[in-house]
């Protein structure tokens, strides 16, 4: 059996640098504009001083991950969309015609397509083959995954952090792909925030009202069958979640040990990130919520890890959509910190000049 890679990765994260922050904090007060006044942004200025400890951060170029893997789970008949699509949305990812690669190239990211579960073969160009199994078990018959495989899937995503790092990438954009993953960040979400399901369940892809209290019904009966530990994160990711799931925890295990700012886009995302922050509560200073997701079991996942995320735009699409759209405001406030005058350099006069 491997070495576990969580631990071995937990070993070397730090929390971010609160002295970084500070001194952050303190210069955005002598640069030209009334204290306070770009409100949520010089937060986030500080923030990003936190996670590199520099007083000019750089965020850019940005990486884009995009971790598909498919879900045994769907067979229970919980999506709008057959397991088929993944595969087709894979392609689409490969081609450039996906939303996800539209906002790429407006911010000017790399993306990186990785296969880490995908039920049926993939040979095509543009996507990296890091396929664990060909998608998760049915979890309502049997555990998604044996530990050793959501081990792996956690490698996979650390080793797509190590490629983006050495292609340049200074902040990270994690997205995925997978239909019925929904299904999963659900089952794993009342496991861990210990929320009733139906409060962690929603329309996902577009289910209608019938068909989400059947979603409800096979959550409800996959956790009384697998009986994760809800104290053991990586016990419940095995039994109940996705490799996908898996991969987006090792990339910001690895976001962190790297000090990389890592934008966390919306409900599966989410969910992965509470999981980091469960194996190592020191994870979330170096993450950023990108966006408020549509799909209501967001806003338990979002409360569970006290975070306010930075955009509400009404959607649900995943791929890492909504943290590429997040991202021009993390380069407003990095940028505010390297290219604004100060009073005394612009020759005006501070609040403390009368
Ligand atoms: O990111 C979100 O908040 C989000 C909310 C609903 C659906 N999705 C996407 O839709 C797929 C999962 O939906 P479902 O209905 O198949 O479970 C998966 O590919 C996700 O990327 C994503
Ligand atoms: C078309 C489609 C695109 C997606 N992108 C992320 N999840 C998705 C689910 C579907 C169904």
């Amino acid at each position: 059996m491997p070495p576990d890679v969580a631990p071995s990765m937990i070993a070397r994260i730090v929390p971010v640098d609160a002295c970084a922050g500070e001194r952050a904090r303190a210069y955005l007060d002598t640069l030209t504009k009334p204290p306070g006044s770009l409100g949520k942004l010089e937060a986030l200025a500080v923030q990003l001083s936190s996670i590199t400890g520099e007083l000019m951060p750089r965020v850019t170029p940005p990486g884009v991950l995009v971790f598909a893997a498919d879900h045994g789970v769907a067979a229970e008949g919980v999506s709008a969309f057959p397991q088929a699509v993944t595969a087709q949305m894979v392609a689409n990812f490969a081609s450039g015609g996906a939303a996800i690669n539209v906002f790429a190239r407006q911010i000017d990211a790399h993306v990186e397509i990785v296969d880490v579960g995908v039920a049926s073969n993939l040979t095509m160009h543009g996507v990296t083959h890091a396929k664990v199994r060909q998608g998760t078990a049915n979890m309502a018959l049997e555990n998604a995954m044996q530990p050793e495989e959501a081990q792996a899937a956690i490698e996979v995503g650390v080793a797509a952090v190590e490629r983006a790092r050495q292609a340049g990438a200074k902040c990270l954009i994690v997205g995925e792909m997978g239909i019925a993953n929904t299904t999963a960040s659900s089952a794993m979400l009342a496991v861990l925030a210990g929320t009733p399901v139906a409060q962690a369940v929603g329309a996902g892809t577009g289910i209608n009202s019938v068909q989400q209290a059947h979603k409800v019904a096979v959550i409800e009966r996959a956790i009384q069958a697998r009986q994760a530990d809800p104290d053991d994160p990586l016990d419940v990711l095995a039994k109940l979640g996705g490799l996908e799931i898996a991969a987006m925890v090792g990339a910001y295990l690895a976001a962190a040990v790297h000090r990389l700012p890592a934008v966390v886009d919306g409900f599966i995302a989410t969910v992965a990130a509470l999981v980091a922050c469960r194996l190592c509560p020191a994870v979330r200073g170096y993450l950023v919520f990108g966006h408020r997701s549509e799909e209501p079991g967001h806003a338990t996942a979002l409360e569970a890890l006290d975070a306010q995320p930075l955009l509400a735009l009404g959607m649900r699409l995943g791929e890492g959509s909504g943290a590429a759209l997040a991202f021009p405001l993390l380069q407003a406030a990095a940028g505010m910190l390297n290219e604004m005058a100060t009073f005394a350099d612009a020759g005006v006069s501070d609040n403390n000049s009368q």
